[in-house]
């Protein structure tokens, strides 16, 4: 097929979305990925799970890992009040350019960092470059197996600190159960699943809420 996966969803967003509304930005993709294609957005099930944290949270700085095509950033940013923002990092080029144009065609952008790199990398360089103190709310969404060693940069780093709240997807399917057992056992996180199913789909999946209690 000539056009990529996000490129045919970032179409579908011009198609049907309205420049500036981000709820139609979320629903186009949605109603793409339902109806045309599966992709791994986190999807409306999960998302209204998304969104009921961030509220709870009210987070001035967020961290998401994976963007993939911007779906959760626009989720995420669309309930910021003015002069909070997320940082969020893509690996893959291609998934961030797309990403890009998603979000600007919500109207989001002042919201949003997109920084293009590894996780590994660019975490060690969160506080000199962004000015960031600690993360109110980190969003896990990337490589799953990534998942635990990114949260223990993020603890060595101090961007995680008492009350940071990490929220990760997939943590049944497809499954990160090393990261699961380390936030669940450890006397340093308070850890809560809500159950849900795999974004446009029938099989389980969830969502781990875990509070990090401090030192
Ligand atoms: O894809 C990646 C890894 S980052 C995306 C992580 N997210 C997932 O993998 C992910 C996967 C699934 C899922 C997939 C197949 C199933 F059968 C069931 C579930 C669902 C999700 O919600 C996800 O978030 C990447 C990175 C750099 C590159 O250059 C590149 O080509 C690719
Ligand atoms: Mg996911």
């Amino acid at each position: 097929t000539r056009t990529s996966r996000p490129q045919r969803i970032l179409k579908a967003v011009q198609r049907k979305a309205t420049v500036g509304d981000p709820q139609s930005v979320i629903t186009a993709i949605d109603h793409f990925c339902r109806h045309r294609e599966w992709a791994m957005n986190v999807g409306d099930e999960k998302g209204s799970i998304l969104d009921s944290v961030v509220n709870e949270v009210s987070p001035v700085t967020v961290l998401e890992l994976g963007t993939y095509c911007g779906y959760s950033t626009v989720r995420i940013a669309r309930l910021l009040p003015p002069g909070a923002c997320v940082i969020t990092l893509e690996f893959n080029p291609d998934y961030a350019a797309i990403a890009r144009q998603v979000i600007k065609w919500s109207g989001l952008e002042d919201k949003v960092q997109l920084v293009e790199g590894a996780s590994g990398d660019c975490i060690p360089w969160m506080k000199e470059h962004f000015g960031v103190q600690a993360f109110d709310l980190v969003f896990l969404d990337h490589w799953k197996e990534r998942y635990l060693p990114d949260t223990k940069l993020l603890e060595e780093c101090g961007l995680i600190q008492k009350g940071t709240v990490l929220l990760a997807d997939n943590v049944i399917c497809p499954g990160t159960p090393d990261y699961l057992e380390y936030v669940r056992n450890s006397p340093r996180y308070n850890s809560h699943y809500y159950r849900s199913h795999l974004e446009y789909t029938k099989a389980e999946d969830g969502l781990e809420k875990s509070v990090f209690l401090g030192y």
